[in-house]
């Protein structure tokens, strides 16, 4: 036995398939492209705002009147597609969002725009009315003093699913009747899907505007820099008793098969990083449905400050998050990192 012989022989070695970046890069089921980047924006009813908000770097509130010269560089890079958030800060708030579909609401006007303007971009409307309402939540709210001190406590009651399921089917034909090519209801109340995707066929939207439901939303720690920039903290408890628990993989498995039962044509999870298992669940229990996530203004947060603190590189961070997603199912991604990715995928490859 010769000295340099081992003794288990090698039958094959994984090495053979990532000693080049182009090897390493084959071993992709499917690469990120830029039609895969929903780019979420948010709106204001002031014409002429461009305000930075500062725990999103880099994020702006943009007036009507700001929105091309914005826009127009980043079509110009590939950018495909969007979704509209409002920030009405003049606009007057009341118990059941009327700002949402007032016919001079920003997200409204925002569509058109879009679709007058930059006719090759997609133009998806979140569906909510936190934004909207004086109380900050995401329905419309039960008549409070009907309820027990220790139900307005626990919240059980709080929501009016069935006034918020009518209002949000409202909504999602005023931003359809806008233009919008997408609704996305993300309010998380039950039967929504079905209502809207009826409220659509019936109108003559059945094959103008498709319904990209927020199937999985939990309720997660990472959305204050979007409720922030959004003006939607709610005034009084939290948003526990529509959002699924974090812990809660038997209701996500549900909720999606539900919202396909009820004629969904995008799922969502939501956030996305400590989520990548629901992904993961969402494409095999709809494996012809097309699979979005949302990497939440937080996790866009949480990125950027670990690479201010010289944990890693924000790019190199970036495309590894996003390379989770794909590699767990995920078709389309809502990402603040919109402009950067339409920049870094044009860079040489590494
Ligand atoms: N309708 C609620 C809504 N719409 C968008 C986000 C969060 C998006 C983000 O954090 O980037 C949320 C979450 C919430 O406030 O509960
Ligand atoms: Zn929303
Ligand atoms: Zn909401």
């Amino acid at each position: 036995m010769s000295s340099d012989s081992l003794a288990v022989p090698i039958q094959s070695t994984l090495a053979g398939g990532y000693f080049h970046p182009l090897l390493r890069s084959l071993q992709a089921e499917r690469h990120l492209t830029k039609d895969m980047l929903m780019y979420p924006i948010f709106i204001t009813d002031e014409p002429d705002a461009v305000v930075e908000i500062k725990s999103l770097p880099g994020q702006k509130r943009w007036g009507i009147n700001k929105l091309h010269s914005f826009l127009a560089p980043l079509v110009a890079k590939g950018l495909r597609s969007v979704i509209l958030f409002g920030v009405p800060l003049h606009m007057q708030k009341d118990s059941r969002g009327s700002p949402a579909d007032d016919p001079s609401t920003p997200v409204i006007l925002a569509t058109q725009l879009i679709r007058r303007e930059f006719p090759g971009v997609v133009v998806a409307c979140d569906v909510c009315l936190c934004e909207y309402t004086d109380h900050g939540h995401c329905g419309e709210l039960c008549d409070v003093s009907t309820l027990t001190e220790a139900e307005q406590a626990a919240q059980a009651k709080v929501i009016d699913n069935g006034k918020s399921v009518k209002r949000m089917r409202e909504v999602a034909l005023a931003y359809a009747r806008a233009g919008a090519q997408i609704v996305a209801p993300s309010d998380m109340m039950d039967g929504r899907i079905g209502a809207i995707k009826q409220a659509l066929v019936d109108n003559g939207f059945g094959n103008r505007c498709s319904v990209m439901s927020y199937s999985a939303k939990f309720a997660s720690g990472m959305y204050g820099p979007f409720r922030e920039a959004a003006g939607s903290v709610p005034n009084f408890g939290d948003r526990k008793c529509y959002q699924l628990p974090p812990n809660a993989r038997g209701l996500a498995r549900r909720a999606i098969l539900r919202d396909v039962s009820e004629g969904a044509d995008f799922l969502m999870v939501k956030p996305a990083m400590p989520y990548l298992d629901i992904m993961r669940e969402a494409r095999e229990l709809a494996p012809s449905h097309p699979l979005a996530c949302y990497q939440v203004s937080g996790e866009f947060a949480m990125l950027h400050a670990g690479a201010n603190a010289g944990v890693y590189e924000l790019k190199a961070m970036a495309f590894e998050s996003v390379e989770g997603f794909l590699r767990a199912g995920c078709t389309l991604v809502l990402t603040y990192f919109t402009p950067d990715f339409l920049d870094w995928l044009d860079e040489d490859k590494q």
